[in-house]
């Protein structure tokens, strides 16, 4: 893909703070709905009306009854801007900006106004226009780092590399063009994704459609198409642990011998990031984004080795890419 965007080339600091400022302007949702759950559970109440006052989030939860993990991603997330202070791991108390909620109460229906209860696939379903804007948007952000994903992973060993999860095709396409070697590459979707992406295809005639590539639709729960390589972009953040296993384990029944799964996800707070600073305040975010739509999860180093381990693989290696928002790709082996 020839790129217009002038992100692409993002190398110097400069270039990485404008475009985290920018994205910063599309999570206004998931801080309104994390203000909305903070003051409703009255969390800034319960850690103190000081400064100096501190709890724990396992204390926190016990007494409003919520799941510990879900409280510490979001309290997690606003103490990334500042909203509270983490003091020590899971520890958390207010900040100078926050200690004004615990006091007054003044402001807290203007918050209280601005959440909302969302239920994305829902209404999702029901919009078809929504669900073409969510696969054009994601398109999108896909394309702001194409080139860098694909200088950060090797095809040449592959014979079939199938994208699961890959919408529109939009990184496939580009895969294929820069890796001659590979016979076939197959954008795996819904169904009602790729019944879109073929429509779509055949009336835009001005795109010459490689004929390695081909459009298969169904669901990465029920079996997927045999392949040397699974890539799984911006996939298993959506889901929970239990689910990311199942995705694992379909593909795993199909990955031909010696075959590799390219997971190409974020790492929270991942010591070896170029710009760790900068990724672990936009992963925080991105991670209650996954929690509040999807019910998925940002994950750290450890809890990817564990998930992959229980779904029977390994991690071989991580690329990182200097850019922050790259995702690293994790490539992983079946376990021997
Ligand atoms: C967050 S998007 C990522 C899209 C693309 N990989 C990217 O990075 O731009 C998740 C994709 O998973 C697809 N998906 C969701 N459930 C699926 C399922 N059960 N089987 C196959 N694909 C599914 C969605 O349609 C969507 O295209």
């Amino acid at each position: 893909m020839q790129s217009s965007n002038v992100f692409v080339n993002e190398g110097g600091d400069d270039d990485c703070e404008n475009l985290k400022s920018l994205l910063d302007y599309s999570r206004g949702i998931f801080i309104a709905n994390s203000m909305e759950v903070m003051l409703k559970l009255d969390i800034f109440g319960r850690v103190g009306k000081t400064l100096d006052a501190s709890r724990s989030v396992e204390s926190l939860a016990a007494e409003v009854n919520v799941d510990a993990d879900a409280l510490y991603r979001v309290m997690r997330a606003l103490s990334k801007d500042g909203m509270f202070r983490e003091l020590s791991p899971r520890v958390f108390s207010n900040s100078p900006r926050s200690i004004y909620l615990a006091r007054d109460k003044t402001l807290h229906s203007y918050f209280l106004m601005r959440g909302r209860e969302p239920s994305f696939w829902d209404h999702l379903e029901k919009n078809p226009d929504t669900m073409n804007l969510f696969a054009d948007s994601m398109s999108s952000l896909t394309s702001l780092t194409i080139h860098k994903i694909i200088g950060l992973a090797d095809f040449s060993k592959f014979k079939i590399v199938t994208d699961l999860g890959g919408s529109k095709g939009v990184l496939l396409k580009e895969i294929l063009k820069v890796n001659k070697n590979i016979e076939k590459g197959i954008n795996f979707d819904m169904v009602a994704i790729i019944e879109k992406n073929k429509h779509v295809n055949s009336i835009e005639s001005g795109e010459q459609l490689d004929s390695r590539y081909v459009e298969v639709g169904g669901s990465f729960f029920e079996s997927v198409p045999e392949s040397d390589c699974y890539v799984l972009k911006s996939i298993l953040h959506d889901w929970s642990e239990d689910k990311c296993i199942e995705i694992l384990k379909t593909a795993s029944k199909s990955l031909r011998q010696d075959g590799r799964i390219y997971i190409i996800d974020y790492i929270i707070d991942d010591q070896d990031s170029a710009h760790e600073k900068l990724a672990s305040n936009f992963i925080a975010w991105l991670d209650v984004n996954m929690l509040q739509l999807f019910g998925g999860r940002e994950r750290n180093l450890k809890e990817w080795h564990d998930l992959v381990d229980k779904a029977g693989f390994q991690i071989e290696s991580i690329k990182r890419s200097q850019s922050f928002m790259t995702q690293p790709l994790i490539i992983l082996t079946k376990k021997t």
